[in-house]
């Protein structure tokens, strides 16, 4: 296991120790690994040997432990020259979802340690994220016992995990096996990093982000500024189908959608798009319906292989720098998200937020509606009231 190379002072030989399974100290750019004839030999010699190639030229900085266990400082983990970053965790990071978000996650200059947790195949995407030449720092964290560890530290934790749509499923029918998972991810991070915003992508959306709410509250650390459903798909494809109706480029585009993230309950409000413009009954009518259909379209054309996933790590990334910046102290910083609100009768809704240090700090009301939008909104009130109890009682029950 062991290699070296001696050359002009830049490149160091390095050992790294691997850690016990349930260490709180993840070793960097290495997964942290339960196979037990590893640990066997950890145990044995104390040491397996790395080398870290330390690149000056593109400014590269690896973190690894030394052979004597103490933090290989240089660069405090970051890249060299790097404004210090967050630390960001996506869970699920295996996925659809989770690889091109992690990807993506990488090459965010706001981020300087991205933790990849998943109950499979974490080791090999962490080593092929790792060898982006970007400033975050990558760790791997494979299965239950070591989610503690992924999550230890974290300011930002992304949500991905959990099974897709297939044809003919409703967001609804994952509810069964979702629900359990992110009751067990968020009791992990009440427990490690409580004060974490939480960007929860999992579906179903309207019932997963009532749950998380109720087991932060059972754990006493619930601050629903800090726990936000991530429904920038929605706003995302909107801004794409709006702009292909008026002959726009969609960076252009602004459209807020509302209500929540499943079907009816995604309501977008044509009559506040910007720049300011008017649609026809048929256009309404067409952009609404595919707007709310949007994910079925995909799963539909995706025939049994799974639901968005590109376009979501896009969206999630989208929304995850938008935290970021909220967190560095950014002003004017508003995108749509499902929150906890007063916004409606509801105890959630997605509108309009202002994300600060603290999370969601200010909740826009909804503004003016139409007659169109008005009917809308209480089909979409229904609908939401019963998988926002759903979620609540799943927890409470
Ligand atoms: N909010 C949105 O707009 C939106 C958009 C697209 C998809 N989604 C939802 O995101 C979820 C993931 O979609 P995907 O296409 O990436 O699915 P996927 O099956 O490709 O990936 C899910 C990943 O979650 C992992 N996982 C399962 N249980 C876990 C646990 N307990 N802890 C950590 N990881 C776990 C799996 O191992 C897998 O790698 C689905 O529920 C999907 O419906 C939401
Ligand atoms: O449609 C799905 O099941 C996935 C996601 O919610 C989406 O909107 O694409």
């Amino acid at each position: 296991m062991e290699s070296s190379v001696g050359a002009n002072g830049r490149i160091a030989k390095i050992s790294a120790h691997l850690f016990p399974p349930n260490s709180q100290e993840p070793v960097d750019n290495h997964f942290v690994t339960e196979n037990s004839k590893l640990r066997f030999l950890v145990l044995k010699f104390g040491l397996v040997f790395a080398v870290v190639v330390l690149n000056n030229d593109v400014g590269i900085m690896d973190c690894v432990k030394v052979e004597d266990g103490s933090a290989l400082s240089r660069g405090d983990c970051r890249a060299k020259g790097g404004a210090p970053g967050f630390k960001v965790a996506i869970v699920g990071a295996a996925g659809g979802i989770g690889q091109p978000l992690a990807m993506l996650m990488k090459m965010n200059p706001l981020v300087s340690v991205l933790h990849l947790y998943d109950v499979v195949n974490a080791p090999g995407v962490t080593a092929d994220i790792s060898h982006m030449d970007t400033g975050a720092v990558v760790r791997g964290f494979l299965g239950q016992p070591q989610l503690e560890s992924a999550l230890t530290g974290i300011d930002l934790v992304i949500i991905p995990a959990g099974v897709p749509r297939k044809p003919g499923m409703t967001r609804d029918d994952l509810f069964k096996i979702n629900a359990g998972i992110v009751r067990t991810i968020c009791e992990g991070i009440a427990k490690a990093c409580p004060k974490a915003i939480v960007n929860l992508i999992s579906n179903p959306v309207n019932s997963t982000v009532p749950i998380a709410a109720e087991v932060f509250k059972k754990a006493g650390t619930y601050d629903p500024k800090r726990l936000l459903g991530v429904t920038m798909l929605d706003v995302v494809r909107a801004n794409t189908f709006v702009a292909e109706v008026l002959g726009l480029d969609p960076r252009e585009v602004d459209v807020p959608v509302v209500g929540g993230h499943a079907g009816v309950t995604i309501l977008p409000l044509l009559s506040q798009v910007k720049p300011p413009c008017s649609f026809t009954k048929e256009e309404t009518e067409y952009l609404t319906n595919r707007i709310q259909n949007g994910g079925t379209e995909v799963v539909e054309a995706k025939a049994g292989a799974g639901s968005a996933t590109l376009s979501m790590a896009y969206a999630a990334v989208k929304f995850a720098d938008a935290c970021l910046r909220g967190l560095r102290g950014d002003a004017g910083v508003v995108e749509c998200a499902f929150v906890a609100s007063e916004v409606t009768e509801l105890p959630f809704f997605a509108t309009k937020v202002r994300l600060g240090r603290g999370g969601a700090e200010e909740i826009y009301q909804l503004g003016p509606l139409n007659e169109y939008e008005r009917v809308g909104l209480e089909k979409a009130k229904t609908e939401l009231a019963a998988s926002i109890q759903k979620g609540v009682s799943f927890i409470k029950k």
